[in-house]
């Protein structure tokens, strides 16, 4: 896209955020920037026949002007309290809109592989800390507005007093392009502390998180985390204050340059008066207005940059919600997702890396996943089950090779349609803090609320007992800074399963060491439920998939595949595999060697 469509399409976001946000408010804005210029401006207009009636003793014409520029000044000021008052709700508003925006854009992409591209991250990081001034810039716009006709309405009223007097704004332009030239200064300082920023905030979640708490004593490492924290904070204050040094820098040489041309404006009024060419009113009038065009100037300079702060902005905005439109976008025709699987899912010759990294995670996967089956993954850590996982709900899309769900290419769905048929419990689960039943109850959003279902589902997940949680069961609000409960990791693991099978037409089920938290005989006892939901779902139509590290879990499975680095090394029920002597025998065999 072109340089000129870029920044056309970033100002039409900001027309639109803004002016959705409140066009009525918007609009009143601006009327009081105008009203307050025009008023300002009769006020400074006032003071030369001010001065001149009271050098010719003229007491009634003194009386006049001093009203106008007394009324004058007091409407300008109840303008400005108008603005003032306004500019917080147009403010506050048009915060929601983008704050909603975001949410839409970092949540509303299908596929996860985003959160992995270190240029979407640094989009969304700045985008983040300056959408306070995206907010703004209702009411800078209005400002900018105000100062531009200040800027104008002063020079047009030198002109008539002096036409040598128009040139005095050109000593201004120096101001322009050093404030130019510090915004871009700023802006590059802060895009490299984009990074640091994100190590930084890490730094400090990991380090206050009470997860970590216990390592972080147990190994010492709170005086590291602090030294790194404050390392990584320096390091990004000593960038900023480079750049605003040599911003302050310019900023000086400019002034200086204004200064020059502000001191000529005055001799050149002075000298005329002395002349007799002009009247003490005029000399006062010249000198305010040369003053006006300083402020006025720096005034217009400051809200453009800050104009084209938040057209930066703007533009990380539009980048964003492209990046958006194309990980969504599905060129074609769309394949309606099936309402259930006849015939299974099929993964021929997928290989996988992950965004911008070369390392091949999954190597020519071939697999065949029959409807009604329950599947288990099994292998070393780091063998590419998760990835696998990831791959099925649609997460990622292979680097190569496809995959087919009952013969239809998975990327013809709508990956947001596909995914709302997919239902897991994963080993790194959220935890939801909702009402306790609306924890499950998400698994199947339009009955969220459905308490009957929501037993049910707890009961499939042999969680029965959940639904009992003191004090209030399903009502009870979970979350300490809620004024509710917190759980154990092993309920809080139970209520995830539940989510997971609270759907009651899933096509694909994902368990990816949903049970890690939960004691071997819960997980066995867990195990065995979902064995027998997916073997009623041989009738319903879905495929089961189950991510343990424990055999005695694992032999249930109809079907076991084996990973190693990537690569299936042996695929077959648990008799087969045994029967054959190879890797899945071998660790079944250590494992029983252990527990024994
Ligand atoms: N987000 C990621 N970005 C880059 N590499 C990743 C990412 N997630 C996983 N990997 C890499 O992919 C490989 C497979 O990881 P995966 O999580 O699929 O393994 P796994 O078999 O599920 O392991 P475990 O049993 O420990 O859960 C690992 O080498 C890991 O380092």
């Amino acid at each position: 896209m072109s340089r000129f469509a870029t920044w056309r399409r970033s100002v039409a976001m900001l027309f639109t955020l803004c002016f959705r946000a409140d066009l009525r408010r918007s609009l009143t804005l601006f009327g009081y920037a105008i009203a307050i210029n025009v008023l300002q401006l009769t006020a400074t207009v006032g003071v030369r026949p001010l001065v001149d009636s009271a050098s010719r003793g003229d007491t009634h014409g003194v009386m006049i002007a001093a009203g106008v520029i007394a009324v004058a000044v007091a409407l300008a000021s109840l303008c400005g309290r108008g603005f003032v008052a306004l500019t917080a709700s147009v403010m506050e508003r048009a915060g929601l809109l983008i704050d909603a925006k975001l949410i839409e854009l970092a949540a509303g992409v299908p596929t996860v592989d985003h959160y992995e591209r270190p240029r979407y991250v640094d989009q969304m990081t700045l985008v983040r800390q300056e959408r306070r001034v995206m907010a703004q810039m209702m009411n800078a716009m209005a400002l900018n507005l105000q100062s531009f006709l200040y800027l104008v309405g002063a020079v047009v009223l030198l002109g008539t007093i002096d036409p040598w007097l128009l040139l005095l704004p050109v000593f201004g332009v120096p101001a322009l392009l050093a404030h130019r030239r510090s915004t871009k200064l700023a802006l590059k300082a802060r895009q490299a502390n984009a990074q640091p920023t994100l190590l930084r905030n890490h730094l400090y979640k990991v380090a206050s998180s009470p997860a970590a708490g216990k390592e972080l004593r147990v190994y010492g490492l709170t005086d590291e985390f602090v030294a790194r924290h404050r390392a990584t904070a320096d390091a990004m204050e000593r960038t900023a204050t480079r750049a605003s040094l040599r911003g302050v820098v310019l900023s000086l040489v400019s002034s200086l340059i204004f200064a020059v041309g502000y001191i000529g404006a005055a001799a050149t009024v002075l000298g005329e008066a002395i002349d007799g060419l002009a009247s003490v009113g005029s000399v006062v009038l010249a000198v305010a207005l040369a003053a006006l065009v300083n402020s006025q100037v720096s005034s217009v300079v400051q809200s453009g940059t800050y104009f084209q702060q938040v057209l930066k902005t703007a533009e990380r905005l539009v980048w964003l919600t492209d990046y958006a439109a194309g990980a969504t976008r599905r060129d074609g025709e769309h394949t309606p997702v099936p309402a259930r699987l006849t015939s299974g899912i099929e993964l021929k010759d997928v290989s996988f890396s992950y965004p911008d990294t070369e390392k091949v995670v999954l190597d020519r996967v071939n697999l065949t996943l029959p409807t009604g089956a329950v599947v288990a993954l099994v292998g070393d850590n780091g063998s590419g089950k998760t990835t696998l996982v990831k791959l099925l709900t649609g997460m990622y899309r292979p680097t190569s090779g496809t995959i087919t769900v009952d013969g239809v290419g998975l990327d013809s769905f709508v990956p947001a349609e596909w995914q709302r048929r997919a239902r897991g419990a994963f080993q790194d689960f959220a935890r939801f803090e909702l009402l306790l039943g609306q924890t499950v109850g998400i698994g199947d959003m339009p009955r969220m609320d459905d308490q009957e279902a929501v037993v049910a589902a707890l009961s499939r997940a042999g969680a029965a007992e959940m639904a009992e949680v003191e004090p209030q069961g399903l009502r009870t609000q979970l979350g300490t800074a809620w004024g509710g409960v917190d759980l154990s990791g092993g309920q809080w693991q139970k209520l995830a399963l539940g989510r997971a099978v609270m759907a009651e037409d899933p096509l694909v089920v994902v368990l990816d060491e949903p049970t890690a938290a939960l004691d071997a005989p819960t997980e066995h006892a867990t195990f065995e439920r979902f064995a027998r939901i997916a073997a009623a779902g041989a009738n319903r139509g879905h495929v089961t998939l189950l991510v343990s590290h424990r055999f005695t879990t694992v032999r249930m499975a109809d079907f076991i595949v084996v990973l190693q680095k990537g690569t299936v090394v042996e695929t077959g029920t648990h008799a087969e595999l045994i029967a054959a002597r190879g890797l899945y025998a071998e660790l079944y065999a250590l494992q029983q060697k252990a527990y024994s």
